[in-house]
């Protein structure tokens, strides 16, 4: 019989320090787009942008998927916090500037359920991205390399302000 394959994920062996950080930029990139959604799910319904309900949800969701990973539950929550975070900057600021510019704001109203299922499947993505990146989370050079891919998604999804100071928040704690 073939010998077995090696129990290690192969993105975390093989993928250089910087294609460890860049699939969690890109995934976060694409959950901060949510916030769009998210946001006009919520506009004009009066109620809040903070759902701590469904806070707690995700984050013990998240905890349970690293646990089976055998990643770190406690680092892959406080990166998650952040996440979070950075999705309620990017709510909030629509928010704004719907109020400011009445004639900006969205005409149809998403299904935030539908929307929280494209958010799952996204953390999903996140909690094994995070795993699979130790090496590059703990090397001395994370920071600039993550800052390198960052400036790079900024620039491939056309980020405005908004968007590039949340992508910034929500990645705070990658480096350890
Ligand atoms: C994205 C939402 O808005 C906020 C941000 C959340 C998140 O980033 O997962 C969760 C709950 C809300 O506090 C949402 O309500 O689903």
């Amino acid at each position: 019989a073939p010998a077995a394959p090696s129990a290690a994920p192969a993105s975390a062996t093989t993928h250089s320090p910087y294609g460890q950080l860049r699939p969690l930029v890109v995934l976060s990139a694409e959950r901060l787009a949510t916030g769009d959604l998210v946001a006009a799910a919520k506009w004009g319904t009066g109620g809040p942008v903070d759902d701590p309900a469904r806070e707690q949800e995700v984050l013990r969701a998240v905890a349970e998927q690293a646990r089976q990973l055998g990643a770190d539950p406690a680092v892959t929550v406080r990166f998650f916090r952040d996440q979070i975070e950075a999705n309620k900057v990017v709510q909030r600021g629509l928010h704004r500037a719907w109020d400011a510019d009445p004639g900006r704001a969205p005409t149809e109203r998403p299904d935030l359920g539908q929307v929280r299922k494209e958010i799952n499947r996204i953390n999903h993505e996140l909690v094994q991205a995070l795993a699979d990146s130790p090496q590059a989370r703990s090397a001395p050079y994370c920071a600039p390399l993550l800052t390198a891919a960052a400036v790079r998604v900024r620039h491939e999804r056309h980020l405005d302000a908004l968007h590039t100071g949340a992508l910034a928040r929500s990645l705070r704690s990658v480096c350890a």
